[in-house]
């Protein structure tokens, strides 16, 4: 179970800006205030689509939930683990895909997952077995010898995300997934989501692509301006659109900024 509750984070800005000339409501004197109280949950055997705009906040919420960033304000629960009161033990029950691949480029595929099996602390037989389980689901076994700085953005994309879950996490947390992949590419991890649905995995990921929310998601958070303006299930979101996703999504978007 993921349980996220009021998160607010706000970075300093080098200089302070003209308050005639800010164009964001975040912006204040010398910080920006990117994530201002978003909360949403995500149970056992349920995906949930994190949905907004460019520089609506979801990258750094995201980073927040894995403990990448510390909140300053607010809390997430992991699996009940406290993520601000125990943020190492939260991050051991939690794979993570960030924006950045995060790839060794001199090391293949197969040597870049297994450096992050070893760093997790698995011993050698099971580490084997997860890879060639891993390499097997993401299709990578043709690629697994290759120098990750020598593969499209397809195959690095799947290289780090099975380096991402080699330790098998309790929740997984994917940072745009499906980013810049071709219809093929993106179907794999498409269906390695759902792998992890059927294995009760409570997984959350970002994403721009409205038909992958239609197509997997249990659960669709929307986050606008930093904050949470919609929480609950797929059905009540397309139910806003009238049955459209995309008329719901932008529904709650104008409906926020109108007020
Ligand atoms: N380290 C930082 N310092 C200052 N501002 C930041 C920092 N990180 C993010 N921001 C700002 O916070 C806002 C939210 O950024 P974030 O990357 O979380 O948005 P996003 O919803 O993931 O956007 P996108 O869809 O474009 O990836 C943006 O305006 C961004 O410029």
């Amino acid at each position: 179970m993921i349980e996220v509750k009021n998160l607010f984070k706000r970075f300093r800005q080098a200089k302070k800006s003209d308050p005639s000339r800010r164009r964001d409501a975040r912006e204040g004197d010398g910080y920006f205030q990117a994530v201002r109280d978003v909360s949403f949950h995500c149970a056992p055997g349920e995906v949930l689509g994190l949905l907004g705009p460019n520089g609506a906040g979801k990258t750094t919420t995201l980073r927040l939930l894995a403990t990448a960033l510390k909140p300053d304000q607010g809390t997430a629960f992991v699996n009940g683990v406290d993520i601000v009161a125990e943020p190492m033990q939260a991050r051991r029950q939690i794979g993570f895909l960030s924006g950045t691949t995060g790839l060794y480029g001199r090391l293949t595929g197969r040597e870049n997952v297994e450096y992050f099996g070893r760093l997790h602390g698995m011993d050698e037989a099971r580490l084997q077995r997860r890879c060639d389980e891993l390499f097997e689901q993401l299709q990578l076994h043709d690629f697994a010898h290759k120098r990750t700085d020598e593969m499209s953005t397809g195959m690095k994309q799947k290289c780090s995300i099975a380096r991402a879950v080699v330790h098998d996490p309790k929740v997984i947390i994917l940072d745009e997934p499906t980013s810049g992949l071709d219809v093929m590419a993106a179907k794999v991890l498409l269906d390695f989501m759902a792998d992890c649905k059927r294995r009760q995995i409570p997984l959350i990921f970002s994403t721009h692509h409205l038909h992958e929310v239609d197509k997997l998601c249990d659960r669709v958070c929307v986050i606008n301006g930093g904050t949470t303006v919609f929480n609950d299930t797929t059905g009540a979101f397309r139910q806003r659109g009238g049955g459209d996703i995309f008329d719901a999504f932008i529904g709650v978007i104008n409906e926020r900024s109108a007020a």
